[in-house]
């Protein structure tokens, strides 16, 4: 019985220096000690992407950790991601799969999530050419025009009763609302009406169990028994979500059947009942709900949050918040909704999205990729089944790629043609290469419009302006990053 602390150190100290040497034998990228079992989990701390940060800076841009059972590569410089989003994309081209993800058999019929072959080119297709296109974007501007009207009702509410407003609640429904008007066209519902705020409770409390560390995810002998019940809540869940959406569909479908005649309306689900009838894709009415909840749940964390990072910053730099004031007054003069075709002309106001972006991107490790195939980069293997992250908050918080990398400067992009489009792999907040994300359009229309709509119709006033810098600063890590205490401002008319 003496003896047991003794073997029990021998057997840890035995089994960390074979998972090292066999790292070393294998010519694997470097990493931190890995504990047997655990491996590296008891590092991670409350924001893995700063952690891995710092470790990136010992053991280099192609880092490798033990997430538990799950070995995963840590890609940190713009060159590294270039090689594996780019040069080497189809091996890294597939997604490590959640527990959280397998609700409702999502995984295996879901576009986030699909390995890269025929079904998810169809609907990637189906997003390029039909529903993120320039023309179908334009055609369904003037119904997201009337979701801005309700966000700018709602602001002069507020600001009459002297009220503050909650920008993350306020982003969350504004959005929700947007991508409903492009998705739907849901006709203009009040500003806290029961749809809303039916779809809000449901995508938050996916988002927050998909954002939520599972055990089973880093230890997949525990999945059958679902530990900390994450499955089942995502089943209930991603469920409710799915049901929403096969109303609507049913309901147009129907309402085609009745009026074969009536114009057709400028949205998603109009074309998707066009493909159900044309029947030109093998996909079935399943591929395109999941499709749906992809697009709302992927769509709607990422751009509230992010909303709410360019806000924070503005009240945080009156300067810029200044300039940001001038160049919309001198565009829209009187005009209270920002025109969608008007952002060309808004150059500071898009150096501010981009600056946001880039101190903030929702999604600090980007969606995990997976190895398809062994492939040696860097001259380092890796392995078929890697987990692959991306941290794009680490290269845009890089000193040597950046001037005062933590100082928000939107002047930084106006003499640069540096952009998040996917090309200049500094800045990637949404991806790139095959993977990219699909709703880039909308969600670049959805940044600039409702900042812009808050920007230019009212003076803002934190509701605590004596909240410390470490309150204002302090990040949640889940779904999306995001500030860890709601920042509430007040609107004053000008
Ligand atoms: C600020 C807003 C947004 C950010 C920062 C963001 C970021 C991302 C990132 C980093 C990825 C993974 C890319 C990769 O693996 O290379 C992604 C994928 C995806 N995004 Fe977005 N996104 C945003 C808004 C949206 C919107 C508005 C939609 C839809 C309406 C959307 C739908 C999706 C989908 C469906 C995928 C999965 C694509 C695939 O795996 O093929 N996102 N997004």
């Amino acid at each position: 019985m003496d003896s047991f602390p003794f073997l029990a150190a021998l057997f840890l100290i035995t089994a960390a220096t074979w998972l090292i040497s066999s790292r070393r034998r294998k010519n694997l990228p470097p990493g931190p000690f890995p504990y047997p079992i655990v491996g590296n989990m008891l590092q991670l701390g409350s924001q893995p992407h700063e952690t891995f940060a710092k470790l990136s800076k010992k053991y280099g841009p192609l880092m490798s950790i033990n997430l538990g059972s799950l070995y995963t590569v840590i890609v940190s410089s713009p060159e590294m991601a270039k090689e594996i989003m780019h040069k080497y994309g189809q091996v890294f081209s597939g997604r490590t799969i959640a527990q959280a993800v397998e609700a409702c058999g999502h995984d295996k019929i879901s576009m986030g999530f699909l390995p890269v072959g025929g079904e998810w080119r169809d609907m990637r297709k189906i997003c390029k050419e039909q529903m993120f296109s320039h023309q179908s974007m334009e055609g369904s501007q003037d119904l997201r025009k009337l979701k801005l009207q309700q966000l700018l009702d709602y602001a002069h509410k507020c600001s009459d009763e002297g009220r503050a407003i909650d920008i993350r609640e306020a982003a969350f429904i504004t959005t929700l609302n947007l991508m409903s008007a492009t998705l739907f066209s849901l006709q203009a519902t009040e500003f806290d009406s029961k749809a809303t705020m039916e779809f809000k409770e449901i995508i938050e409390g996916v988002a927050s169990i998909v954002g939520v560390p599972n055990f089973a995810d880093f230890f997949p002998i525990l999945r059958p028994f679902d530990p900390q019940g994450v499955k089942r809540r995502a089943d209930v869940y991603f469920g409710r979500l799915l049901g929403l959406i096969e109303g609507y569909l049913n309901e147009r479908i129907q309402s085609r059947k009745a009026n074969p005649n009536a114009p057709k309306k400028d949205d998603f689900l109009e074309t998707l009942v066009d493909i159900l009838e044309a029947n030109d894709y093998k996909l079935k009415t399943e591929h395109l709900t999941h499709l749906m909840l992809d697009l709302f749940v992927g769509g709607s964390e990422t751009s509230t949050t992010e909303i709410e990072w360019i806000m924070e910053e503005l009240m945080s730099s009156p300067d810029k918040m200044a300039k940001v004031k001038a160049e919309l007054k001198s565009v829209m003069g009187e005009q209270k909704v920002v025109d969608e075709r008007q952002m060309p002309n808004l150059p500071y106001l898009q150096a501010v999205v981009k600056e946001s972006m880039r101190l903030h991107p929702p999604g600090p490790l980007l969606l995990p990729r997976k190895a398809e195939s062994d492939q040696v980069v860097n001259g380092y293997l890796i392995p078929k089944g890697s987990q692959v992250l991306i941290n794009a908050w680490a290269m845009g918080r890089d000193e040597t790629i950046w001037k005062n990398p933590n100082s928000f400067e939107p002047e930084r992009f106006l003499d640069q043609k540096i952009d998040f489009k996917g090309q200049d792999y500094e800045l990637i907040p949404f991806g790139s290469g095959r993977r990219v994300c699909p709703g880039m359009p909308l969600a670049n229309r959805i940044l600039h419009t409702v900042t812009a709509t808050l920007v230019h119709n009212f003076e803002w006033k934190l509701e605590r302006p004596d909240a410390s810098d470490a309150e204002r600063q302090g990040v949640l890590f889940g779904f999306a990053v995001r500030r860890a205490v709601p920042l509430k401002v007040i609107p004053f008319k000008k």
